[in-house]
């Protein structure tokens, strides 16, 4: 927490980077907590872009997987096509600032890779009370996708937490707190339990090594909100 957010070129130490990067390398999903990628400023200011952004309500995922969740999208990544944002300033400036050079850093080294990443994918959900996101993976909207990065932006909810089954048995439940981030692996299965009350939000971007089109091959239908 020290270091966070002084040295723009750096937000986070190169030990805290290693900390999170062999919790995820060893977990499949890790929680950084808030204030390290995001300050309440991003946070502000991603608030206050999205509320030029369309919201289109989502009943059922790529894979058939059911849902209830509105989404607002600003980076699409549709089977057969290059990923793209879509059409307005807001969705541009809130790429920009998850795209920023020292954010990019911190999350490359997160992902222990030694080459940038790109976002596929960037969209935005909102969850009333009985909204849920069902069992999914990833990796079935892009077989590209690597990770996926969760900011989470709403403090007062109930209910919403993020489950991910790493194998058939285990089960691992997640309740990140205001700003923090979520990094989970594209390959296992997860799922966003029910809102019981409040209102959750959060704020979800897909990486990739690979920039291009998405390699998505539709059979009858498949995938996530
Ligand atoms: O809103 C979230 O917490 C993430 C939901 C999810 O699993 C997804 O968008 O793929
Ligand atoms: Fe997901």
């Amino acid at each position: 927490m020290a270091r966070a957010m002084k040295d723009k070129s750096c937000l986070l130490s190169e030990e805290v980077l290693t900390k999170y990067r062999i919790e995820l390398l060893v977990k499949g999903s890790v929680v950084i907590a808030p204030q390290m990628l995001f300050t309440q400023d991003d946070i502000a200011r991603i608030d206050q872009l999205q509320a030029e952004i369309p919201e289109e309500e989502v009943r059922e995922g790529d894979a058939g997987d059911l849902h209830s969740v509105f989404v607002q999208r600003v980076r699409v990544d549709p089977p057969g096509h290059a990923p793209s944002n879509v059409s307005g300033t807001a969705s541009g400036q809130i790429m920009e600032l998850l795209e920023s050079r020292d954010r990019s850093f911190a999350l490359r080294k997160i992902f222990g890779a030694s080459a940038d990443y790109v976002v596929r994918r960037c969209q935005m959900h909102r969850m009333p009370p009985g909204s849920f996101i069902g069992i999914h993976l990833d990796a079935a909207s892009d077989p590209d996708f690597e990770y996926s990065v969760i900011v989470q932006l709403a403090r007062d909810f109930d209910g919403g937490e993020f489950v991910v089954y790493p194998t058939g048995y285990e089960q691992h439940v997640f309740r990140p707190p205001f700003g923090a981030v979520l990094v989970t692996t594209c390959k296992v299965r997860h799922e966003v339990k029910p809102v019981s009350s409040g209102e959750r939000r959060s704020l979800v971007y897909f990486c990739s090594k690979r920039s291009g089109v998405n390699r998505r091959i539709i059979e009858g239908s498949n995938a996530r909100p």
